[in-house]
């Protein structure tokens, strides 16, 4: 995916100010910045779901997002995501989808209606739905909040496996602590997004 000089702003307000970016296969990136700084604002544009005021997104391949805000149904239960994702994505079987539940380690709530889920359950429910189709580009949006250690950890396997596949992984968050994990850190400030040096949770150049 290729991003150049994409400009958005709200009313009055300019969010994004000449933002460009390369997201290459086998690449896994990080976007931080501070809450308000933009990022969901990028992300969305990157996912095509918001115009950008001007600039140019490139996209190639099958698209994989998982938004901030959950795309679930309080009254449909986790099978029924799956099954109506799977005819969105127009794919054939649901055993990548069954795979993830399981990585995720919740293939037991598979009947279990979304309102009777946990929070974290209902982002790993979230992720699962932009993972199922087997992405070439996934755009995530601070995909682990709510996740416990064990989840969010099996998280980053997951990242790490579909990067080593050749997919272009770019994680959006709001915390640098997960830096050592990604290939290309980049910092979302003043509307501007610049190439960040990777650095530890204690501050450490790494
Ligand atoms: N639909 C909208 N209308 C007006 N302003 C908006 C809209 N969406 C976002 N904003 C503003 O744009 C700025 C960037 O918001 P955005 O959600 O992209 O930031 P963020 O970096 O993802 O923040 P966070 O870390 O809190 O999720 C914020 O000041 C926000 O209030």
């Amino acid at each position: 995916m290729d991003v150049r000089d994409v400009c958005k702003g709200y009313r009055q307000r300019s969010v994004l100010r000449g933002v460009s970016l390369d997201l290459r296969p086998g690449q896994l990136v990080g976007v931080v910045g501070e809450n308000g700084a933009g990022k969901s604002t990028l992300l969305r544009i990157l996912a095509g779901d918001l115009a950008a005021d001007s600039g140019i997104v490139q996209r190639a391949g099958r698209l994989g997002f998982c938004p901030q805000e959950t795309v679930l149904h309080q009254a449909f239960t986790v099978d029924q995501h799956l099954r109506f994702f799977r005819s969105a994505y127009g794919i054939g079987d649901l055993s990548r989808a069954y795979e993830l539940l399981e990585e995720l380690n919740f293939g037991s709530c598979r009947h279990e209606r979304v309102e009777t889920l946990s929070g974290g359950t209902r982002q790993k429910l979230n992720l699962v739905l932009a993972l199922m189709h087997d992405p070439q580009v996934l755009l995530l949006d601070e995909p682990y909040q709510g996740f416990d250690w064990e989840t969010y950890l099996r998280f980053w396997d997951v990242a790490a496996a579909l990067r080593d596949r050749g997919c272009a992984v770019l994680v959006v968050s709001h915390l640098a602590y997960d830096a050592s994990r990604l290939d290309v850190l980049y910092r979302l400030d003043g509307g501007v997004l610049r190439e960040s040096e990777r650095t530890g949770p204690a501050g450490v150049a790494l």
